[in-house]
């Protein structure tokens, strides 16, 4: 296969994040309380919990959109608060499902933006040749190859998805954070998406990865962390093996569920009580 992510790997021993005790306080309201995470390179991490858990919330954090009132979040050994966002966001690919593109790009339009960081293309900015290639390359990685001159209005969700994670991967970040990217999919759809994920994830195995989700069935099989958090703390945190378990999850989300993993993938089924 091509290697389209041809920067040299991250020095070895630092990580490419690093958040150390954060928490973050809105209006008087605790929303992460002391939550630490370290994301190295190659490492696959879940971030689980019900709603208002705070994933999110750590995901802003983990992406330079926010400062955390206490502690402190590094990338690649800068530490946020010292250096400039925006210089920290090229370092990190950040996928929001809610992008909001009103015009009709093309999809290669729309992916090529990821260079610009912009949601339409930059007046009087074009595209060099390597770089239109890279976006044509990752886009076929992704299972878009053949529709590179869709426009984004007809593409259905599932599309525009593969889209986004293409656009986010144009800056070569050594983060992807991703967050519900499966929300909304149909099962063809979203079966295509964690493919998709997972071939990323072989292709590049220097990347890092942190993806948000409520559910286990969306989990790619290349997962290899995962952290639970419950009312913005963190009630697990390690080898996705050893924190998806039934007793840990349970425990998470407040409710009796049984977790199995087979070929790789996770199921969650709620316990039933024994009847009488
Ligand atoms: N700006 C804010 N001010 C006050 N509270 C906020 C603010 N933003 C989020 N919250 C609250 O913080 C909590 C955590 O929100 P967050 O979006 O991180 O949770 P989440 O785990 O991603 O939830 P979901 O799964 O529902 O998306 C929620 O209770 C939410 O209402």
């Amino acid at each position: 296969m091509t290697a389209v992510h041809d920067r040299p790997a991250p020095t070895a021993g630092v990580p490419v994040i690093r958040a150390d005790r954060v928490s973050l306080v809105r209006d008087g309201n605790v929303l992460l309380d002391s939550v630490s995470l370290t994301v190295r390179g190659g490492e696959h991490w879940a971030l689980l919990g019900a709603n208002g858990a705070g994933k999110s919330t750590l995901l802003k954090l983990l992406g330079a959109v926010a400062h955390p009132t206490r502690g402190t979040v590094e990338v690649l050994g800068r530490t946020l608060g010292r250096v400039d966002l925006r210089e920290l966001r090229t370092l990190l690919g950040h996928v929001d499902p809610r992008h909001p593109l009103r015009s009709p790009l093309t999809v290669s339009q729309v992916v090529l933006t990821g260079l610009t960081n912009s949601v339409e293309p930059l007046p009087r900015w074009a595209p060099g040749a390597e770089q239109r290639e890279r976006a044509e390359r990752l886009l076929k990685m992704l299972g878009m190859g053949g529709k590179t001159q869709s426009r984004w209005p007809a593409l259905s969700q599932g599309e525009r998805g593969r889209t986004l994670i293409a656009r986010a991967l144009m800056p070569q970040p050594r983060l992807l954070l991703l967050d519900e990217p499966a929300t909304g999919l149909d099962l063809a759809a979203r079966e295509q998406l964690l493919d998709s994920l997972d071939a990323l994830r072989e292709e590049h195995p220097e990347l890092a990865t942190v993806l948000v989700t409520h559910h286990l069935e969306e989990l790619p099989a290349s997962t290899t962390h995962a952290m639970l958090l419950r009312g913005g703390r963190c009630t697990a945190s390690g080898s996705a093996d050893e924190v998806l378990t039934t007793d840990l999850v349970s425990d998470c989300f407040g409710h009796p569920v049984r977790i199995a993993r087979t070929d790789g993938r996770w199921t969650a089924r709620a316990q039933r009580a024994a009847r009488g």
